[in-house]
């Protein structure tokens, strides 16, 4: 049987950064992915292809507006050619995540799925080997809500959707998550009459209240979102699915081509012989874990979407590096997601960072919020980009505990709030840096100056810098 210091399950995020860091450092690795491609759902149906079909539909929305300017623009959007688009920046991307980049760099990569017989040993397919120190990151998958007649009428998710070979002219989204908004407001671009169905109250449950109600706002002018929809069932007619929700107790029935389901994750836990392993779950079903990302097996780790902390891909590689650390050098470092920010790629997109103002009152914090509209940023006027605002809150001596924004290029323009809380910097130093005139992180200083303004220009500040003026000659 071959031995191996680190065997990594998952070829995607999370176990290719443990893979190579293992292997550069070297410890005898090897790296078992059921699919045949590196990547995992990130490359493949998540991040990136949703990020290229992203942009082609903003393409398509901007030229559809030509018409402002003279132009005149016609024609439906072919999804064959979008979908090579996205096809063209996965290939690309791929390229970079190759078996053999892996391979070069040391990584025995093994092709098929992985089972534990016991703690230490893994099979796959006709393989058996020996882990010393064994990290799953097997990610997650759709979590498809139990719809009554959903399976007989069919419906696509994100695994499905890049192969769609025509456009839907309706369409449902039953989910009002990231997923579901980021590739409605895409589908809404491209040509389709896009229905949201959320069940929660509000769509984006997991931000800010005010960038909650901001985001409602604003995708509603190109999306019809439905909040409190109750999904009872779906049927079908020849080619029309007809989805049968409830809302404020009124019976609906929506007419559509095609039904996206983008109901929440789960994790891919299913077939790894868990059990064989001593590997305990939570209550929710995701592998449960402890600060140092061990499992109830010391010598497993658990890394990405698979231990459910937070599902993003900056995550898993981010709990990737520390678990390379802890493995190969029986280090107990903890995880950290207190820097830990996202972004939701509509347009405008929304950035995330910290406590949402919910939170720091929830924990009993006093807490100073600071906001300014972007239609008080130059640069957002000048190109009629100014919806949105960026909201910051403190505690009372001004240190950062979140930072919220809504607007043009938001994901972008916020990292600098990131690195300045990360370097211990508080909201009154924000306003300390130069911001290149006029550029959109301008309104980061600005609402920055807000806080200056409440402290310099009220109370008693003002009352004696009046009086030396005055004795001034
Ligand atoms: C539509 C969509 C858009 C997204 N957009 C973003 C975004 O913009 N930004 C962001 O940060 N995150 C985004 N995410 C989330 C991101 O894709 C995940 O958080 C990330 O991929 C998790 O990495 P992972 O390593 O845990 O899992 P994955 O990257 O999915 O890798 C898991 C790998 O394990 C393999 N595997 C599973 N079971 C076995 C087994 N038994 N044996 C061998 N191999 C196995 C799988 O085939 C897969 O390759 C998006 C997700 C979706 C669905
Ligand atoms: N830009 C990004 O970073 C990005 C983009 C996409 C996805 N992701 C990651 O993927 C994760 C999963 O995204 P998601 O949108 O699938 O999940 P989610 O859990 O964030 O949202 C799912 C939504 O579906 C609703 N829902 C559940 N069952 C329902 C039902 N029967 N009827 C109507 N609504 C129902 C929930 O109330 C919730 O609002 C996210 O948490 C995120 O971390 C990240």
């Amino acid at each position: 049987m071959e031995k191996y210091g680190v065997i990594v399950i998952g070829g995607g995020s999370g176990g290719l950064t443990v893979a190579s860091g293992a292997a550069s450092l070297g410890a005898k690795t090897a790296l078992i992915e059921k699919e045949p491609h590196l990547g995992g759902d990130c490359l493949h149906v998540g991040c990136v292809p949703s990020k290229a079909f992203i942009e082609a539909a903003n393409e398509v929305h901007t030229s559809r507006q030509g018409d402002r300017f003279g132009l005149e623009v016609s024609g439906k959007a072919d999804m064959k050619q979008v979908n090579r688009r996205v096809r063209k920046s996965i290939d690309h991307i791929q390229e970079h995540d190759s078996i053999e980049r892996f391979e070069d760099l040391g990584v025995r990569v093994l092709i098929g799925k992985a089972q534990f017989e016991n703690p230490h040993t893994i099979v796959v397919g006709n393989h058996r080997i020996r882990g010393d120190k064994i990290v799953i990151s097997t990610g997650s998958r759709s979590n498809v809500a139990p719809i009554s007649g959903l399976e007989e009428a069919g419906y696509i998710t994100n695994e499905t959707v890049f192969d769609l070979e025509w456009l839907p002219s309706r369409l449902a989204f039953i989910g009002g998550g990231p997923i579901g908004l980021e590739l409605a407001q895409a589908f809404s671009r491209l040509g389709t009459q896009v229905t949201v169905l959320e069940g929660g109250p509000a769509i984006l449950s997991k931000e800010d209240g005010d960038i909650q109600q901001a985001a409602a706002e604003i995708l509603k002018q190109e999306l019809n979102i439905v909040t409190n929809a109750k999904v009872d069932r779906v049927s079908k007619s020849s080619e029309t699915k007809k989805v049968h929700y409830e809302v404020n107790g009124l019976k609906e029935t929506l007419d559509v081509d095609e039904i996206f389901v983008a109901t929440g994750r789960k994790p891919n836990t299913e077939g790894l012989g868990l059990d064989s392993a001593g590997v305990i779950m939570n209550n929710r079903g995701f592998i449960q874990v402890d600060g140092t990302l061990r499992t109830s097996q010391s010598h497993i780790f658990a890394i990405g979407d698979v231990n459910g902390a937070f599902p993003f891909t900056h995550v898993a590689g981010q709990e990737g590096k520390l678990v390379v650390q802890n493995a190969l050098f029986n280090l107990k470092r903890k995880i950290s997601y207190d820097y830990t920010p996202w972004n939701t790629y509509t347009t405008p997109e929304i950035f995330h960072f910290g406590l949402t103002q919910e939170e720091a009152v929830s924990q009993g914090r006093e807490i100073k919020v600071y906001k300014t509209s972007l239609d008080e940023v130059d640069r957002f006027i000048a190109e009629h980009k100014s919806e949105g605002f960026i909201k910051i809150i403190t505690d009372n001596k001004g240190k950062i505990l979140g930072a919220h924004a809504i607007g043009k290029g938001a994901g972008d323009w916020m990292q600098v709030v990131i690195l300045a809380v990360k370097q211990g910097a508080k909201i009154g130093d924000l306003s300390q840096i130069i911001y290149p005139y006029p550029n959109h992180a301008a309104a980061i200083e600005r609402v920055s100056n807000e806080y200056w303004r409440a402290k310099l220009f009220s109370g008693f500040i003002p009352r004696l810098t009046k009086k030396v003026i005055k004795w001034l000659p």
